[in-house]
């Protein structure tokens, strides 16, 4: 299946998902002097119950924090979308080292990781659903730069020493990924896809501007998982990242001057 080797990685995806070549994939390059301020933008409206958080889980692409989002308990409002969208879970994308790892870049920078936070809209009825509509899914994505410790992540990264391995899962519970965010609302928005197969155009992007911080030890955390599974020969999970796609003529929009 796909990966991020060099047999099965990011140049590969097209032979089995052809829309990797289509006209809104993400993620992309944002070059803030060529994003449009739109002062119809609107302040994004984050609103997450803790107690939603349901596991962690290795998926063998990347780790994953889920939520149960059977109600409007944890959700995203406001900003470039309309209506109500529900968390469905948090990941994050990451470099074998710290000049590398980030998916969307800024002037071509990249950032050593960065988080995504994946909502769905309820005007339809499930997640499946809404992943194979235009407006389906809002994808909250922050940078993170290396710096100080960050004690908000110290949590989600104690727990994946019991989620080594691809498949593995562990109970996390009341978790707010609030304290994931910046303190500045200010974001890029553009329309784009999954970042992974199936690549599928339905995410409204929503960039924050201000990243959050990680150290070079919590760095070390992330790269500590595995692609693979107990008992198969180990391969460091690292690089799981895509490489920005054509703009093909997409607007970015800024919420900020
Ligand atoms: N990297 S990304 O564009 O934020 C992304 C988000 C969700 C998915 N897929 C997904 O959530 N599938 C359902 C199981 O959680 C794939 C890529
Ligand atoms: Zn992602």
């Amino acid at each position: 299946g796909w990966g991020y080797e060099p047999t099965n990685g990011p140049d590969t995806w097209a032979a089995d998902f052809p829309i990797a070549d289509g006209n809104r994939q993400s993620p992309i390059n944002i070059i803030p002097k060529e994003a449009h301020y739109d002062p119809s933008l609107k302040a994004l409206k984050i609103s997450y119950d803790p107690s939603n958080t349901k596991g962690i889980l290795n998926n063998g692409h990347s780790f994953q924090v889920d939520f149960v989002d059977d109600t409007d308990s944890s959700t995203l409002t406001g900003g470039p979308i309309s209506g109500v969208y529900r968390l469905r879970q948090f990941h994050f994308h990451w470099g074998g080292s710290d000049n590398r790892g980030s998916e969307h870049t800024l002037n071509g920078i990249k950032f050593p990781c960065e988080l995504h936070l994946v909502h769905w809209n309820t005007k339809y009825p499930s997640f499946g659903e809404a992943a194979e509509k235009p407006d389906g899914l809002a994808v909250v994505g922050v940078f993170l730069k290396i710096g100080a410790a960050n004690p908000r992540l110290q949590k989600v990264l104690d727990a994946l020493d019991a989620i080594k391995n691809k498949g593995k899962q562990t109970t996390f519970a009341n978790f707010d990924p609030r304290t994931l965010l910046p303190g500045s609302p200010d974001y890029w928005t553009y329309e784009g896809s999954l970042t992974t197969p199936p690549l599928l155009e339905s995410v409204t992007w929503i960039v924050l501007k201000e990243p959050i911080s990680v150290s070079p030890a919590q760095m070390a955390k992330f790269r500590s998982l595995l692609f693979t599974g107990d008992g198969e020969a180990p391969c460091y999970m690292v690089d799981n990242y895509r490489p920005p796609q054509p703009l093909k003529g997409r607007l970015v929009r800024a919420s900020f001057k």
